[in-house]
């Protein structure tokens, strides 16, 4: 069997948030297709140097820092690769097609217009998602719930799992009250569904009416059907090997991997570290976000280890 081959490639930001992407000359492999600046890296190269060489190269960037985004295996029918994406911090220059490929700055939410290689998808979705998650913990009363959410969003995060731990919480109402909050439309909302064999149909019809709303399950449901959620951003929570594998399987947009380190809810439980948990990581090709005794100052420990991020109750949630 032909080597896997080790690819690197970069989800370059602009000033306006924009993403760089460049077609593919239509004589190499996936021609015609859009990518991700980069390319295979060389016999003795760190990473991290085939990117800076790549993006010279390719788009005339140099790059000044850069941190691991997102590692995906995948074999194509003619070539297996191994893509190393790499979110670039910093660069300087202006880009072009170096090599007259047709480039373009995207807005990540409009990437999913692109046609891409099929090894890509997870690329896009990571684009899309920050590197925080922040959980709802318990509420006694609704207006201590959403002025905790309106406090997170004021302070940049856009990515929040909503579990219904509050009395007086039930989906209409969160909604409802959600849409009156500055950057509401610029946040995604997981909601973290829990019902007995069948989703309840008016959850169906609630979220597919509100783009920004998918779903989180825990993982025994991904043994439900899950075919009505299938246009909404699904994710889940997973604790194992076998876990990752059926989110994957069934789906899952983005996954929560826990528990990473000790917390009170987790004391008994086999606790991963960030080794355990990069070993896992490995072996899925979708965004993980780091759960379990991380705090928001982790999202670097999580990207070293292979992470989207990390995802936290305690670490924002009033006590
Ligand atoms: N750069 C890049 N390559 C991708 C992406 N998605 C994807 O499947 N690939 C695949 C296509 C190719 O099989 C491989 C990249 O190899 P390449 O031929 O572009 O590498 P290179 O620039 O070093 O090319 P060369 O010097 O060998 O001509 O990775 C992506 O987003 N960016």
């Amino acid at each position: 069997m032909a080597k896997r081959v080790h690819v690197v490639a970069a989800v370059i930001r602009g000033r306006d948030q924009r993403v760089l992407i460049a077609k593919r000359p239509d004589h190499v492999h996936m021609g015609g297709l859009w990518e991700f600046p980069g390319g295979k890296v060389e016999q003795g190269e760190a990473p991290l140097e085939a990117l800076k060489r790549e993006l010279k190269e390719e788009v005339g960037l140099a790059v000044v820092s850069a941190q691991p985004l997102i590692q995906i295996t995948h074999d194509y029918p003619d070539k297996q690769v191994y893509l190393d994406v790499w979110e670039v911090i910093e660069f300087t220059g202006v880009a072009r097609g170096v090599e007259g490929q047709q480039i373009e700055w995207v807005h990540a939410a409009d990437l999913a217009a692109y046609e891409f290689p099929a090894a890509n998808q997870p690329i896009v979705t990571s684009t899309l998602l920050p590197s925080t998650c922040l959980i709802t913990g318990h509420a006694n009363a609704a207006d201590v719930y959403l002025s905790a959410i309106e406090a997170a969003l004021d302070r940049g995060h856009r990515l929040f799992i909503l579990r219904p731990s509050c009395p007086d919480i039930d989906l209409v109402t969160v909604i409802s009250a959600l849409k009156n909050m500055a950057h509401f439309d610029a946040a995604q909302w997981q909601w973290h569904i829990d019902w007995g064999t069948a989703a309840p149909a008016n959850f169906i019809t609630l979220v597919s009416e509100h783009k920004n709303f998918g779903v989180h399950f825990s993982a025994r449901k991904l043994e439900h059907n899950l075919e009505p959620f299938q246009d909404s951003l699904l994710s889940a929570s997973c604790h194992d090997q076998s876990e990752l594998a059926a989110a994957q399987q069934q789906g899952m947009d983005f996954v929560l991997l826990s528990p990473v380190s000790a917390t009170k809810h987790y004391s008994n439980a086999e606790l991963l570290g960030w080794v355990g948990f990069s070993a896992l990581v490995k072996r899925i090709n979708i965004p993980v976000f780091a759960l379990g005794g991380v705090t928001l100052d982790d999202v670097h420990n999580a990207r070293l280890a292979g992470g989207q991020g990390v995802a936290c109750v305690r670490a924002w949630w009033p006590s």
